[in-house]
């Protein structure tokens, strides 16, 4: 800014003429009214008037208002045609202002943003613009304000956006998808679905119901969670799904309802590979995604890109980053044996618990139980292998805290809450980085604190060094080493997360005594089987026996007929027997 600059801004409103008497009229001070003539005096002028505020600064800085000269005093006005001017500049002024202060806010948050015209986020769940129902039922929750992401989430979905949302595990995600939902839905017709929620697993679908249950208490919104898949075939035919309002349930279980000709499930109205099958099913006018995790992949964005029309991304924090409430840590442990002593280690020093053990297959689960169950502890074991009932049972016991140690496979890695669960022991190797993400994020969760073990053995290097990066970047200390070490193909961290690894059973119980068992076992199955075959020949050859007895008795010569064919039947029995030759079995029954 020049020195001419300057004294056009000083003297804004400032009516200069030639003619001296003029000036009076405006008010402007003696000094320029006998001393402004010509340009060149203007502009010394100006300059006496620029040093001498520069000197003043600190006046300009205290208000609007600055005392140019005597009786000359700019208050910002000006002429009808700046004044309308003035009023843009301020409302732009006044916006950029407010959206610096909304940024301020949201990087006090850790929320970025990437969209058109987010909506600012919400300081208090009083600021929702939803029923009060809705605000009493989340202070019913115990919640006194919503999370980063609720603070964000919710106002956009309640102007009907779509988002992608991220946010670490444990942050109150569910909340933040179900509010907008319930306030959208209102109170139960008898339309069909209208909401759809897709979990991917059965136990986080009954967890939503029961949070979303919980929030719309007082609506009478219908929750249905498809549990058994021959029961919802006669139950959500095109008519029956018309009494229910919200449907959560998994990608395979709707999947193969909608693949039923006619599809088993109909989701003509309502909010909108498997998940286009499952888009192309939800039809209604005025669809809308939504997308809620901890992790997301370049792949899932892309899918979001495409699919979701004025998609907004919120991010709570970094994506695909664990939760910083959680302590962790890497245990080497060298083999399979390492792992079984390293826990008891652990666990004789003293564990608090509720403890969730994360190993890699059910088979896995049920042996790791069996070496426990002798040590005292109250321990069990979720997986698919065991009955639904089974399943519901442990995870209540768990909740109840009759059970301290739960031993699980992947299936209770996404999204499952149990509240205050102190520690995470990765005893087998997360598949990647992002199953680690999930696993440990069962601790840590709703502000609390919690920590996780993982163990490693030589054979888990694939992923060591991805996972590293993780515990650096939620602030864990890491052995450098880990960090800097190569990285492997692509191909082989792939191959790993469809596959796991072989790994040696998890016992105590020397081979040769497993042999024993493993054979006895056998044997056993092998013997109850024989039985119930011999058993059936046995009374189907007695019932021919019979027949031809009769006929025998008829024919001449008959007897040594009966005879061959009596043989026959002995054959057709030794034949079974004769494929166990070399197992120790009396049939007793032939
Ligand atoms: N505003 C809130 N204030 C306090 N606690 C809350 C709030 N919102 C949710 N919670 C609690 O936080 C816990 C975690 O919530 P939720 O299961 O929704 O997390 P999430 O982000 O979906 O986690 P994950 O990624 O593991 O699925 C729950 O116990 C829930 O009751």
């Amino acid at each position: 800014m020049d020195a001419y600059d300057i004294f056009k801004k000083l003297t804004k409103g400032a009516k200069f003429s030639r003619k001296p008497g003029r000036l009076a009229k405006d008010d402007v001070g003696d000094v320029i009214k006998q001393e402004i003539h010509t340009k060149s005096e203007i502009k010394r002028e100006t300059e006496v008037i620029v040093q001498e505020e520069m000197k003043s600064v600190e006046d300009m800085n205290e208000g609007n208002s600055i005392t140019l000269l005597s009786g000359f005093n700019n208050t910002g006005r000006r002429g009808k045609k700046r004044k309308r001017g003035d009023a843009q500049y301020d409302e732009r002024k006044r916006k950029l202002l407010d959206e610096e202060q909304v940024n301020h806010y949201r990087n006090l948050n850790n929320i970025n943003v990437v969209g058109r015209h987010v909506p600012e986020p919400s300081k208090t769940f009083d600021d929702y613009k939803v029923d009060v129902d809705i605000i009493e039922n989340l202070k019913k929750c115990g919640y006194k304000e919503p999370t980063p992401i609720q603070k964000q989430a919710v106002p956009l979905m309640l102007e009907g956006r779509q988002i992608l949302a991220c946010a670490p595990t444990g942050s109150g995600k569910t909340a933040a998808f179900l509010v907008p939902i319930i306030q959208a839905l209102h109170n139960p017709q008898r339309k069909g679905f209208r909401a759809l929620i897709l979990c991917p697993t059965r136990e986080l679908a009954k967890q939503t119901q029961r949070e979303c249950v919980k929030l719309s208490d007082g609506r009478g919104l219908r929750v249905h969670v498809i549990s058994k898949i021959k029961r919802a075939l006669t139950q959500y035919g095109s008519n029956s799904s018309q009494k229910f309002d919200i449907l959560i349930t998994t990608p395979n279980r709707l999947c193969y309802l909608l693949k039923q000709d006619p599809p088993a499930v109909s989701l003509t109205k309502g909010f909108r590979d498997q998940l286009d099958e499952i888009l192309t099913a939800c039809n209604g006018k005025d669809r809308k995604i939504v997308m809620f995790s901890a992790t997301y992949t370049p792949i899932v964005a892309k899918w979001c890109v495409h699919n979701m029309k004025g998609l907004v991304r919120v991010t709570v924090g970094h994506r695909n980053a664990a939760t910083d409430l959680v302590e962790q840590e890497l245990l080497f442990v060298g083999n399979e044996q390492g792992k079984l002593l390293a826990f008891r280690d652990l666990v004789r020093k003293g564990l608090s618990p509720p403890v969730l053990v994360f190993v890699q297959s059910k088979e896995r689960a049920q042996q790791l139980f069996n070496e426990l169950i002798y040590d005292g502890i109250n321990v069990d074991a979720i997986h698919a292998d065991r009955t639904q009932l089974q399943r519901d049972n442990t995870v209540r016991s768990f909740r109840e805290g009759r059970i301290w140690f739960l031993i699980c496979t992947e299936l209770m890695a996404r999204g499952i809450d149990f509240k205050g669960v102190n520690l995470v022991i990765n005893y087998d190797f997360p598949p990647s980085a992002i199953s680690y993400v999930h696993r440990v994020g069962r601790a840590g969760r709703a502000g609390r604190r919690g920590k996780a073990i993982t163990f490693f053995t030589i054979e888990d290097t694939v992923n060591l060094r991805s996972i590293a990066h993780v515990l650096k970047e939620s602030g864990c200390e890491v052995p450098p080493y880990m960090l800097t070490m190569k990285k492997n193909p692509k191909k082989e961290r792939k191959q790993l997360e469809k596959s796991a690894p072989k790994r040696d059973d998890i016992t105590t119980t020397p081979w040769y005594e497993r042999l024993k068992r493993g054979k006895r076992r056998k044997f056993r199955e092998i013997n109850a089987k024989l039985k119930k075959t011999s058993k059936e020949s046995l009374n189907k050859s007695n019932d021919k026996k019979d027949d031809k007895k009769k006929k025998i008795s008829k024919k001449s010569g008959g007897r040594q007929n009966w005879q061959k064919k009596q043989e026959e039947n002995v054959i057709v029995n030794f034949l079974l027997i004769k494929n166990i030759k070399s197992m120790p079995i009396r049939f007793t029954s032939l």
